[in-house]
């Protein structure tokens, strides 16, 4: 028999194990805390006169809230204004390490932790935050918790949690050149739906996977909650341990050597069961595109828009109606024909450096288009320096794209950055659900490649279709 990656993990931390229907008591490696989903936990801990247990184990940082540009500025928006000042209170008071808007280490939750080195294989990480899945990528067990359980996780560094089914997701073959791990993902997502993943941990296996960088990894794990997973987790392998070697919270010396063997324990045994499995041709892909209003709505860059007509089932065609209604959209029309009024580049998806340098790469003496705007979003201001240093800003900047500073900006209309009623955009973020932009605005998911290229030809595009 055996045991999946995930269950060794979990056994790893049992505290407690619940008897009958209990459920067990998980021990928590890592909290991870931002502005939106703290406030009543740490005002829970106050009433109750409780202080944080393990204030080592946790890190906030200023994200959702935050403006991109004019960093030095107070924050116009009240309720903004309201949740970052709790956010910094809090952490004062409980002796949280924070990192704000304006420090060198702020920056979406889920590009800190792994750039810190914080995320580690084996562990167990959490936050308020459904996107915790992203850490899974170092063969963490990573998942996103509600306010009342930060707060029980705030006091206690503990959780109770429920076992969890295991799904196989088999990406077997070579990815052709272009072709990205968003591809991968959205791919994923249009075979199983977005609600294929429920109650299970997904664990991405296969030739694929292993040649993806540390980076592509976390863009796939990401997006399962997408695919309505509690997590996504890839096995730790040599890609993995040369990411973190060096990093600031890395174990060194002995402690390296011996966390690494450990590390390589950490794979699914030959011949452990996965209660589910599902597997996808490699090969096959080329660049991914939502056309909807859910992760799942997506198709190939090459095809059409689906035409309700053509559709037998009328739960499914009413759906379909539904979508091309809001995305004001026809049936039957090629992808590659829809215009866009806005690429956004970033979010904890995809803004990480290699993000950057991909469209960046395509951008690189070309313009973007003249009714579109750009905006390029670092995921934290170490990857907006990091780009600075290689001159992506400047590639970015003459192509005519808006260069900001750290946050989860247009990824989610919790601050400035928005789309206005009716615009579309491609976006390289994960949820395309009516007004997550914005109010009445149309998001289509795309990779980083083919948003350069959209930006360039006005449509949606790839980088072969640029001259
Ligand atoms: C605001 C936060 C709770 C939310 C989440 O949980 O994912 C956000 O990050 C998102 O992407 O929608
Ligand atoms: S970038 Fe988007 S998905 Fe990621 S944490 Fe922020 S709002 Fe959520």
């Amino acid at each position: 028999m055996g045991n999946t990656l995930a269950e060794k993990v979990w056994e790893g931390h049992i505290v407690r194990r619940g008897e009958g229907h209990e459920p067990d008591l998980l021990y928590i490696d890592l909290h991870l805390v931002h502005e939106v989903t703290s406030p009543q936990a740490f005002e829970g801990l106050r009433l109750a006169g409780r202080p944080v247990r393990r204030p080592d184990l946790t890190i906030a940082t200023e994200d959702h809230n935050v403006p991109t540009t004019g960093i030095d500025l107070p924050i116009a928006d009240p309720v903004s204004r309201t949740q970052v000042d709790t956010l910094r209170r809090n952490c004062e008071e409980f002796g949280v390490r924070l990192h704000p808007m304006g420090d060198a280490e702020q920056g979406i939750v889920h590009v800190v932790g792994p750039q810190l080195g914080l995320t580690q294989p084996g562990t167990t990480v959490v936050c308020g935050d459904s996107h915790t899945s992203t850490h899974g990528a170092f063969g963490a067990l990573a998942f996103g918790i509600g306010t009342s359980e930060v707060e029980h996780v705030l006091a206690t560094q503990t959780l109770p949690l429920r076992p969890f089914k295991t799904m196989a997701v088999n990406v077997e073959g070579t990815l052709r050149p272009g072709v990205t791990s968003k591809d991968v993902i959205l791919a994923v997502i249009a075979k199983i739906g977005t609600g294929g993943g429920q109650g299970y941990v997904l664990e991405y296996r296969g030739e694929a996977i292993r040649q993806l960088s540390m980076e592509a990894r976390m863009t796939i794990c990401n997006m399962s909650i997408e695919a309505g997973a509690r997590a996504g987790m890839i096995a730790p392998d040599e890609t993995t341990f040369e990411y973190l070697k060096g990093r600031p919270h890395a174990p060194e010396g002995a402690d390296w050597d011996a966390a690494v063997e450990y590390w390589k324990t950490l794979r699914t045994d030959e011949g452990a069961e996965f209660d589910a499995e599902v597997t996808i041709d490699a090969d096959a892909l080329t660049p991914f595109v939502t056309w909807g209003t859910n992760p799942g709505q997506g198709l190939p860059l090459g095809e059409r828009i689906p035409d309700p007509a053509d559709i037998g089932d009328d739960a499914e065609r009413y759906a379909v109606e539904k979508a091309l209604d809001y995305m004001g959209l026809e049936g039957g029309t090629p992808l590659r024909e829809v215009a866009v009024d806005t690429v956004f580049l970033g979010s904890c998806t995809n803004g990480r450096i290699e993000d950057l340098r991909a469209a960046a790469g395509v951008l690189d003496g070309r313009k973007v288009a003249q009714d579109v705007r750009m905006l390029v979003v670092p995921g934290s201001m170490k990857v907006r320096l990091q780009a600075e240093t290689e001159g992506l800003d400047e590639v970015f900047t003459a192509a005519g794209a808006e260069w900001r500073s750290a946050g989860c900006s247009m990824c989610l209309g919790m601050n400035p950055d928005q789309l206005a009623p009716g615009e579309r955009s491609a976006s390289t973020s994960n949820r395309n659900f009516e007004g997550r932009q914005g109010k009445g605005g149309r998001t289509h998911l795309v990779s980083p490649l083919v948003a350069a290229a959209t930006a360039v030809r006005g449509t949606l595009s790839s980088p072969e279709d640029l001259d």
